[in-house]
């Protein structure tokens, strides 16, 4: 069965349709890309799939997560999936963190809530998941959040998201707000969690060099529709569709640009 199956899923707005009959699904331990240019739909999709759109927005269709349907339902009924099940790690970390808690009792919070660990059991997997995501020094655990930097935020926002052991990761542009020096360890952080538990990924971005690291399939998103998708060699080597040429050749010239500064042509 799939972790997430996603079918004609519609989000509106009192203007229009944002996103609009989108159908995806991805089985247990599965990468997913969904990418397209900003304002495509998908972090409406994303937000969709996890029932936590704006009240301006409405969403037909269906979302089924581990079998229990998404549209419709009662934020009540969804709070327990959204620690076991699946989990967004958003842009912005300052999105998911509490300014006024520290780092340690943010991580504890889902431990202790989706786990039950209690006292020295709760104490020791906190050093663990912050061990995990490498800010394993003790400071880090008494920290605030605005006393890290934007990647150890980030991190922080991992281990957050990863603390009760989510079948789905949910990783919108989780990499776009941080410093480019950062970016790359903290792909490489994810890429190796997502690998060592065996979770299924959805990665959302607008950059196809760090999708096509990152996932197996990617879904092409224009204008709130699926425009293309296949497999990630498939879709980056002969793209049909001429939105999704336009982003290989993009990010090609990029790629082509920084080759020639690094050689010094
Ligand atoms: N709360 C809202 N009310 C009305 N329209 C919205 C709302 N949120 C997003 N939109 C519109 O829906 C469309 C899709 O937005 P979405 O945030 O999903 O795009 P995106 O592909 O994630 O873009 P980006 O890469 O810039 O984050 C955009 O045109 C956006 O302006």
């Amino acid at each position: 069965m799939s972790i997430l199956d996603v079918s004609g899923l519609t989000v509106r707005s009192a203007s229009g349709a944002l996103v609009r009959d989108v159908s995806f699904s991805l089985a247990p331990g599965e990468r997913l890309g969904l990418i397209g240019e900003s304002g495509s739909g998908k972090s409406l999709t994303s937000l969709a799939v996890t029932g936590l759109l704006p009240d301006s927005l409405t969403a037909s269709g269906s979302v089924l997560l581990d079998g229990h349907q998404v549209v419709g339902a009662r934020d009540a009924d969804l709070r327990p999936l959204r620690g076991p099940v699946a989990q967004i790690v958003f842009q912005e970390p300052l999105t998911a963190l509490d300014p006024l808690m520290r780092v340690g009792r943010q991580i504890a919070e889902p431990l202790r809530r989706h786990l039950g660990l209690r006292g020295a059991e709760l104490r020791s997997a906190v050093a663990a998941a912050l061990d995990e995501v490498a800010l394993s020094e003790p400071r880090f655990a008494r920290a605030y959040p605005h006393e890290l930097s934007g990647g150890q935020r980030q991190r922080v926002a991992i281990a957050i998201a990863l603390a009760a052991q989510p079948q789905l990761l949910i990783a919108d542009e989780p990499t776009t707000a941080l410093d480019v020096t950062v970016q790359d360890a903290v792909l490489a952080l994810l890429e190796r969690l997502v690998a060592e538990r065996g979770m299924a990924l959805l990665f959302i971005s607008h950059d196809l060099a760090v999708v096509s690291r990152m996932v197996d399939r990617i879904v092409v998103l224009r204008d709130g529709l699926i425009v293309e998708e296949g497999a990630v060699a498939q879709v980056l080597q002969h793209p049909v569709e001429p939105y999704t040429r336009m982003l290989v050749d993009s990010a090609r010239a990029l790629d082509a640009f920084l080759d020639a500064k690094e050689t010094g042509a």
